[in-house]
């Protein structure tokens, strides 16, 4: 196998429900080293529940969840820990600590997580992962002094600090202009690029995922009911596709 089938992310015959309320309901999905997977689906069908499955935040009630050749579910304690370090999550809210200049916002994960930093090293990693996302200047601006798209921007560098091998982004682009957005698709492509990161983008956003995704996911009724390119996920689409995605998107 070359390097770039090499699957990073293998998930089985994934279920997870909640009561009655059965939200996947049989998925299956590998992601290779350096791919860029988009999955697309409505609201409420399960997306985030998936992103929780894969951090090992849920249990499935059925399948397996591979990740980095570990099973995710067997996981506890430091080696759950340790993992957490290599599957950088970035959150929808951008999650930012509002008290917190964007200095201290970067230095929180690298001080939880990583033991007897010097103090050069710690501004040497933050100075570098803003440079990364082109907001050098920000340093020592409070979040609420920044626009949507460099909130963003700045929850992708506190991702990316710790050098995550796997990047997780949860509906990146949702609640900015179609420019900004256009600006963070692209910073994710950069990210793909410079850190040979593997990623799974979370997303309504039809631009979004024909932009950064290499491939797109489909989520419908619980499963993957297409997987492959943009184009092969969107043609000749059926009435359920159709219904969610009729709408002209920015190339
Ligand atoms: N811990 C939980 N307990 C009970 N129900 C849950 C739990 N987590 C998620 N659900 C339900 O599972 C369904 C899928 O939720 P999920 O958050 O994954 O949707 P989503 O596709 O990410 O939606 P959105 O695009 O709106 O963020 C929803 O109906 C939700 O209410």
């Amino acid at each position: 196998m070359t390097p770039a089938t090499k699957p990073v992310i293998q998930i089985k015959g994934l279920r997870k429900s909640f009561g009655d309320l059965h939200v996947l309901r049989g998925v299956d999905l590998e992601v290779n080293q350096g791919e860029n997977v988009a999955v697309l689906g409505r609201s409420g069908t399960g997306k985030s529940v998936l992103i929780k499955l894969i951090i090992g935040m849920l249990k499935p009630d059925a399948g397996s969840v591979i990740v980095l050749g570990q099973d995710v579910e067997t996981l506890r304690g430091r080696a759950l820990d340790e993992f957490r370090q290599k599957v950088g999550f970035s959150f929808q809210s951008s999650a930012l600590y509002d008290s917190m200049s964007i200095r201290e916002n970067l230095e929180f994960p690298l001080v939880r997580n990583v033991r007897n930093l010097s103090r050069a090293d710690i501004d040497k990693a933050v100075e570098k992962a803003l440079d990364d996302v082109g907001l050098s200047q920000t340093i020592n601006q409070m979040p609420s002094e920044l626009s949507g798209g460099q909130r963003k921007r700045i929850g992708i560098a506190r991702t990316l600090i710790l050098q995550p091998e796997i990047m997780l982004y949860d509906e990146p682009t949702s609640g900015l202009d179609p420019i900004t957005s256009i600006e963070i698709n692209n910073l994710i492509n950069e990210v793909r690029e410079r850190f040979k990161a593997t990623s799974i983008i979370i997303t309504h956003d039809l631009t979004c995922a024909k932009t950064t995704g290499d491939r797109v996911a489909m989520l419908l009724d619980g499963k993957f009911e297409r997987v492959g390119s943009f184009e092969e996920v969107f043609a000749d689409p059926d009435e359920r596709i159709k219904q969610f995605y009729n709408y002209k998107f920015v190339d």
